[in-house]
């Protein structure tokens, strides 16, 4: 089936049916595509909605399956959705309890699920959660998340088929402080405070961009934070919150994926709607590492320059650091670079899967259990596998893949873009949780390819 009868198919417009997809490799990647609001944020910011008396609007929203799943999810409570374009109206007039069978079933590979919980027990009193998904790059725990419910008065009861929680005395304000800057459990803090009775202070926040925009809408819904210097985050409940209106932050995972893809192909993309100040982390490695950027007003163009690529030794960190989201498609063009680079994963303990793919690729790529960075991580005594050493430069070849999550999916079609020959990569449906429309921006970017539902 050739890509125009595929795209008549429900669902294959935006990658979200495509399970298999052949890539002959070699081709530059060019031409300019669109960036959309982050994954990591709309999913939040949907969910917030729920806190609001009135409908709210959240415009450049992605066409993911993450949001598809969180429009569900939120459908079941009452919550109406409708989109137009790339506006999603959502009012919650008439929240109501969702019967637990129906959350299970809806759940899907999201671990937004768990973020229902403030806003639930303030509308409804209870909550339940059914068994999160999400990328297998680690054990994800949720104790943070259970502590923070704990913390604000909600009884946590454990059910073989997921969590049900209760507010008997209503949700109050706390003093936490984060064992780690957990963006997850930040957010977790940040919906259930704006409405608790009293004051929160939370220590050892996370502050990636994302969860700044998500406090930019909780101020236009009426909520009282404040962000200190030190990463402390002070909430003053409020009564009540209003409907926002609202553009999403773009996603800049995304955007550092696409640019790696035009580094690793010898291409030229222009991402229109990146933005400089997230990204600012990633444009350094990016030039280090021999890709050549220019920054405009309207988006950023990334390009390979010609000559060779350099290696670079990178740690992944929570924000300023180097986003975790953007070493998989880095370490596809480090493969090509000429000498060794370094990745030192901080954030995830197993988030080196991909690289299996990569090897039977023909990269050389060793994968330790030692801190390969400037400090010593939380996983360094514990027998993880989070350093990656990466030897180049190196052609790769075509191989049958199939895709592990998604930015590891991610990169493999970057690798099998790059690679000589024809590959075969199953299971691509992952990619379209965090990637609006990939196959149709592969295309406009000139891939030989195609799919296969
Ligand atoms: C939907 C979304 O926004 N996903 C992002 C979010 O994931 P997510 O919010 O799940 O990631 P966290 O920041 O919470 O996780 C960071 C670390 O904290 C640990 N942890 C977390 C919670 C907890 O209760 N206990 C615990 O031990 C995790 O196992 C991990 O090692 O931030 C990550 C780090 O920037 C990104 O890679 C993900 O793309
Ligand atoms: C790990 C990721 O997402 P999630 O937390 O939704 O699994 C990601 O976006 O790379």
């Amino acid at each position: 089936m050739n890509l125009t009868e595929f795209s008549k198919s429900a669902g294959a417009a935006v990658g979200m049916n495509v399970d298999r997809i052949t890539v002959r490799g070699g081709k530059p990647l060019k031409g300019s595509i669109q960036m959309k609001g982050a994954k990591n944020l709309v999913t939040k910011a949907m969910v917030a909605a729920l806190l609001g008396e009135g409908p709210s609007e959240l415009r450049s929203v992605p066409e993911i399956s993450d949001v598809r799943v969180v429009q569900g999810l939120l459908e079941l409570h009452g919550v109406s959705v409708e989109r137009d374009g790339d506006t999603l109206r959502l009012d919650p007039a008439n929240v109501r309890t969702a019967h637990e069978t129906s959350i299970n079933a809806h759940a899907g590979s999201s671990r937004i699920p768990i973020l229902f919980c403030g806003p639930l027990l303030h509308q409804l009193g209870e909550a339940f959660i059914p068994d999160l998904g999400g990328c297998h790059i680690g054990d994800r725990p949720i104790d943070f998340h259970l502590d923070v419910l704990r913390n604000f008065g909600a009884v946590v009861e454990k059910l073989p088929s997921g969590i049900r929680m209760t507010a008997p005395n209503g949700l109050h304000g706390a003093k936490i402080a984060l064992p780690y800057p957990s963006v997850g459990a930040t957010e977790q803090v940040l919906l259930g405070a704006v409405r608790a009775k009293g004051r929160t202070e939370l220590a050892n926040a996370a502050v990636e961009p994302e969860i700044m925009d998500l406090i930019a809408i909780l101020q236009k819904m009426g909520a009282e934070i404040q962000v200190d210097t030190d990463r402390t985050i002070r909430i003053e409940g409020v009564d009540k919150l209003v409907g926002y209106s609202h553009t999403a932050l773009f996603d800049r995972n995304e955007a550092a994926s696409w640019a790696c893809a035009a580094l690793a192909t010898d291409g030229d993309i222009f991402l229109e709607g990146a933005r400089q100040p997230e990204m600012t982390t990633f444009l350094n490695v990016f030039r280090k590492a021999g890709g050549a950027f220019r920054i405009q007003d309207d988006g950023i163009r990334f390009w390979h320059p010609g000559g060779a690529l350099k290696p670079v030794v990178v740690e992944t960190d929570v924000h300023p650091g180097f986003m975790t989201d953007w070493q998989q498609p880095l370490v596809v063009a480090l493969t090509k670079a000429e000498g060794i680079s370094i990745v030192h994963e901080t954030v995830y303990e197993q988030r080196f899967g991909f690289t299996e793919a990569l090897v039977e690729m023909g990269a050389y790529i060793q994968i330790h259990t030692d801190c390969l960075g400037s400090h010593a991580c939380r996983f360094g005594q514990r027998n993880y596998e989070h350093s990656a050493v990466i030897a180049g430069p190196v052609e790769l070849h075509g191989a049958d893949i199939t895709v592990p999550d998604l930015r590891g999916g991610f990169s493999h079609l970057v690798a099998a873009l790059t690679a000589a020959g024809t590959s075969h990569i199953s299971n691509v449906g992952i990619i379209a949780r965090g990637y609006e429309r990939f196959i149709e921006k592969l295309e406009a970017l000139g891939a030989d390819f195609d799919v296969e539902g």
